[in-house]
């Protein structure tokens, strides 16, 4: 089990140690936005990994209202994607849904969505995760340089086969287990009738046959 460094009972605090003991009365929170259409196991397998890996107190799944690359995909109606993250998480006690981009509207810049939460929620710290693919696009993102400099806030890389995964802005990088399949793959297997079976959560499997979406 890895230890998180939690200080008990500290009777002399150097300083780095108090600097220690101040940064862990902030809450470590993982955010992992995309737009979940629908979410997947890889989708579950990083955010675990990353959880664990990190010490995050814990990671909340994001859902985009218009991804900034818009051209990318046309999402299904954004409560039927919520329903499906809930349905994902529903048995894990570290994972959340933050909804904030949803209730915004609009296209989902990061930045807009991190200067929100951060004035909003000040004791928390903030870990922003992004696939190696996306870390390639970085440089294109909506007010990066600013994205970057916000205070509590840091990206978190997952390394993928095919990205370069490498940049010049500063990244957290983590190597987890994971798998090659994305949304776009799930929707196409349900639309000419393969299985999805282990591919998402079981009850997130149910929902897509009950209300027949990608189907066609
Ligand atoms: N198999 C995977 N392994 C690691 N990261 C992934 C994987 N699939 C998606 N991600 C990451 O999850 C985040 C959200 O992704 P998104 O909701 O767009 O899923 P997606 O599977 O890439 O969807 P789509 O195929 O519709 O583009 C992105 O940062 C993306 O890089
Ligand atoms: O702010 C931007 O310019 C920006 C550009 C590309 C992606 N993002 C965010 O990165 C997350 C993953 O994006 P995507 O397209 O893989 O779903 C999602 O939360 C997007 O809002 C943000």
């Amino acid at each position: 089990m890895q230890q998180c460094g939690i200080l008990t009972n500290t009777e002399t605090v150097t300083e780095p140690q108090a600097k220690l003991i101040h940064s862990q009365q902030r809450q470590r929170v993982g955010l992992y936005g995309g737009t979940f259409n629908p979410i997947h196991n890889a989708h579950l397998l990083v955010a675990d990994q990353v959880q664990s890996l990190l010490c995050l107190n814990r990671v909340d799944f994001m859902p985009d209202f218009i991804p900034p690359h818009i051209d990318k995909k046309r999402a299904i109606d954004a409560q039927k994607r919520v329903e499906m993250l809930k349905l994902a998480i529903e048995s894990n006690p570290h994972f959340g849904i933050e909804l904030t981009e949803l209730e915004r509207g609009g296209v989902s810049y990061t930045y807009d969505t991190m200067k929100h939460l951060l004035d909003k929620n000040p004791l928390m710290e903030y870990y922003f995760i992004i696939g190696g693919d996306m870390v390639d696009y970085l440089p294109k993102w909506y007010r990066i340089n600013d994205l970057v400099k916000l205070p509590r806030f840091h990206f978190v890389g997952v390394r993928r086969q095919g990205a370069k995964n490498e940049t010049n802005y500063p990244v957290i990088w983590v190597d987890v287990p994971t798998v090659a399949f994305s949304s776009t793959d799930i929707r196409h297997r349900v639309s000419t009738g393969q299985s999805i079976k282990y591919m998402v959560p079981p009850k997130v499997e149910q929902f897509i046959k009950e209300h027949r979406l990608y189907y066609e």
